[in-house]
């Protein structure tokens, strides 16, 4: 099947096909002397596209560390580990992950946190910024390991976060003896009224609840941290807001509060006041919670083009998706199962994670791909929350992200592309626009984010990647 989509219009000044462009077509961008370390694939073979993203995955870390030390960035930080007086074998813990210094809400947020006497906090960052790796050290810093009895919980959304929640926590924790984490997550039983000896617990807001009311495993008396992530979601699932204000409220006075989210909306702020007391508030503005090193683009497929036109345009695509890994978002299951149905028919090895699976189907296949055994995850909305998988450097909204009300859903929008560009990395984000109805969706987000979303083009590209035209 031909892997040229005709119908694209990639042209412009310098534009070129985005599977054979070497940047310009008036020769004025001279295949990179300076991207030698894009190594073992034939230059003329590349796309502009894949170039940056292979010198992308080479340089990550030089990225990283360029961020880091940029005090604009929300990777940024004037301290250091050390400063922030963690235990020294939580100092290890995050040194042994590779983690050099505290991003900025690590920085902002560990101080209250491990203040005495505590501190409840309400705190928004971009996704990928390391608020997980913030409570998760909070928790580990507040627990007294030789007390046998659950000192913090955690609720997550989601069966697959509470379980990646919990592998930071065994991660960071590594070295301090004795902590030890339960997961109150669909399938695990517990014995009732035999109380848990695991210091952290972490859960989704049901399995949870039932676990502290039904089973009494946990008494939420001795509770002293509990802390809510993905918050938003937690408002918007039919429930799980009724479950976490039920824990809350049985919770003591003195336990420390904390809620997390990347994305607030208006009901968000009258849940989180509710359920956080006198809280300090770390919060973005509008035009801070889109990240520099995600660069958008849309792609414009002929209006009202068919199924198979914008599978075309994938195809076109293909080669830059498996350079690192790439996740593929649709609107509904059926288009997430058919994509992945013609992607594998044409030998490619891809992942399908939708809402159909179990959990512990849809836990599997997260692992597969975060190791990396498949290269590109084709998904619905369920994965577009809190999922970390460092090496995902592109994600493609196959379908763009629409309300109840067919506008566009802004939040839901963010949490898909920062699944890319995780702490710093580069990301590339790209929207695929098929009618009139889609660009106005593509409007609307640009208005949003006071971001443009320019055209996937040579021009676009060089512009984005802050490379003279
Ligand atoms: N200080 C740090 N230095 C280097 N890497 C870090 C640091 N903190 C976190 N990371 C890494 O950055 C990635 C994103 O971190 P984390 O999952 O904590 O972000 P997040 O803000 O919770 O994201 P999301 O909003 O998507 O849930 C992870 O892979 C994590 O290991």
């Amino acid at each position: 099947m031909a892997r040229f989509a005709p119908q694209f219009d990639f042209s412009g000044k310098r534009g070129l096909d985005m599977n054979t462009c070497q940047g310009d077509v008036n020769g004025n961008i001279e295949p990179d002397e300076t991207w030698d370390d894009v190594d073992q694939v034939d230059p003329a073979e590349e796309s502009l596209l894949q170039k940056l993203l292979r010198r992308s995955v080479v340089n990550c870390k030089q990225q990283v560390e360029v961020l880091q030390s940029d005090p604009s960035s929300p990777l940024s930080s004037v301290k250091t580990f050390e400063e922030l007086r963690l235990k020294p074998e939580l100092l290890k813990g995050v040194y042994s992950m590779g983690f050099n210094r505290p991003s900025k809400i690590q920085e902002t947020a560990l101080p209250l946190l491990l203040a005495h006497p505590p501190e409840n906090l309400i705190a928004q960052s971009q996704s990928g910024t390391g608020k997980t790796a913030a409570f998760s050290l909070a928790m580990l810093s507040n627990i007294d390991p030789i007390n046998k009895w659950t000192q913090c919980l955690c609720i997550a959304p989601t069966y697959e976060l509470a379980l990646q929640i919990g592998q930071v926590i065994e991660q960071m924790g590594q070295f301090c003896p004795d902590v030890k984490v339960a997961y109150a997550i669909r399938g695990n039983r517990v014995e009732r009224g035999v109380k848990l000896q695991e210091q952290i617990v972490i859960g989704t807001p049901g399995t949870l609840l039932d676990w502290c009311t039904k089973y009494k495993v946990v008494d939420l008396k001795k509770i002293s941290m509990f802390v809510l992530d993905e918050a938003d979601v937690m408002i918007d699932t039919q429930g799980f807001r009724d479950q976490s204000i039920r824990i809350q409220r049985a919770l003591s006075k003195d336990c420390q509060m904390l809620l997390f989210s990347a994305t607030f909306k208006e009901a968000l702020w009258d849940f989180a006041e509710r359920v956080i007391p006198t809280p300090n508030i770390i919060r973005l503005k509008r035009e801070e919670q889109t990240l520099d090193n995600i660069k958008q683009f849309h792609m414009l497929l002929e209006l009202c083009s068919d199924k198979e036109e914008k599978l075309e345009a994938l195809y076109n695509l293909y080669g830059t998706l498996t350079i690192a890994q790439a996740i593929i978002f649709c609107r509904t299951r059926a288009t997430a199962s058919w994509l992945s149905a013609v992607l594998r028919q044409e030998g490619h090895q891809v992942a399908l994670l939708s809402g159909e699976l179990t959990v512990e189907q849809r836990a599997a296949v997260i692992e597969r791909f975060r190791n990396g055994k498949e290269k590109v995850l084709v998904t619905t909305n369920v994965c577009s929350r809190g999922i970390d998988v460092e090496q995902v450097s592109i994600v493609v909204n196959f379908d763009l992200p629409v309300n109840m009300e067919g506008n566009a859903d802004h939040d839901t929008y963010l949490h898909r592309i920062g699944r890319s560009g995780r702490f710093g990395k580069r990301g590339f984000a790209v929207n695929m626009v098929e009618s009139n109805r889609d660009m106005r969706i593509l409007c609307q987000i640009e208005e949003h984010f006071h971001q443009k979303i320019p055209k996937l083009d040579t021009n676009s590209l060089l512009e984005k990647e802050g490379i003279p035209l």
